[in-house]
């Protein structure tokens, strides 16, 4: 799985005219964190939330949605968009610090996850975060006159923040 988040950075940094190592070498080492959510059925899907609206704060996510239930929402243009669940598929989210390292040209996507009225859900999520004193700085190609450098951020304060302010759970990091 992580050869499949080290391949994906690969591709992500071909994709923005650079080196295949370019995301690899701006992130630093990666580690892998899982994350098992259950979901179980709610009588009253609308007073109730699976997840909260937020990014992911790390390099890339591969989430394994276990069940044919549809509870991942991805927010584009202030609009909710179901994922549908395909058998043998990885979700990918782009997180945080790819946004930062790529100075905002890749977008964190923000998701949650709602609940079902009958039917239990479970997703599998492995995050591939950084060291929590990795700090990471938009790659030097990727910044212009027209698109300046976002602000760097320390991996361990980004992370901190989020679960101190949890008013900032959502919000972007490059704006
Ligand atoms: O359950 C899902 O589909 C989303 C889970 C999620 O976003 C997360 O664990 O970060
Ligand atoms: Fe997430």
């Amino acid at each position: 799985m992580k050869k499949l988040a080290e391949r994906l950075l690969e591709c992500l940094s071909i994709n923005l005219g650079l080196a295949p190592d370019a995301l690899k070498n701006a992130l630093g080492e990666l580690h892998q964190d899982l994350l098992i959510n259950h979901y179980p059925p709610c009588p009253n899907p609308s007073v109730a939330v699976g997840a909260n609206k937020h990014t992911d704060l790390g390099g890339v996510t591969c989430l394994w949605q276990l069940d044919d239930v549809v509870g991942l929402q991805v927010l584009k243009d202030g609009e909710w968009y179901p994922v549908h669940p395909k058998p043998g598929a990885y979700i990918i989210n782009v997180a945080d610090m790819v946004e930062v390292a790529s100075n905002g040209i890749y977008r964190s996507i923000q998701h949650r996850a709602v609940v079902n009225p009958a039917k239990r859900r479970i997703s599998i999520a492995a995050f591939y975060d950084l060291h929590p004193d990795a700090i990471v700085k938009p790659i030097p190609e990727l910044v212009s006159p027209e698109r300046p450098a976002c602000p760097s951020v320390r991996f361990g304060d980004h992370a901190m923040k989020l679960a101190i302010e949890t008013d900032k759970v959502g919000k972007k990091v490059v704006d």
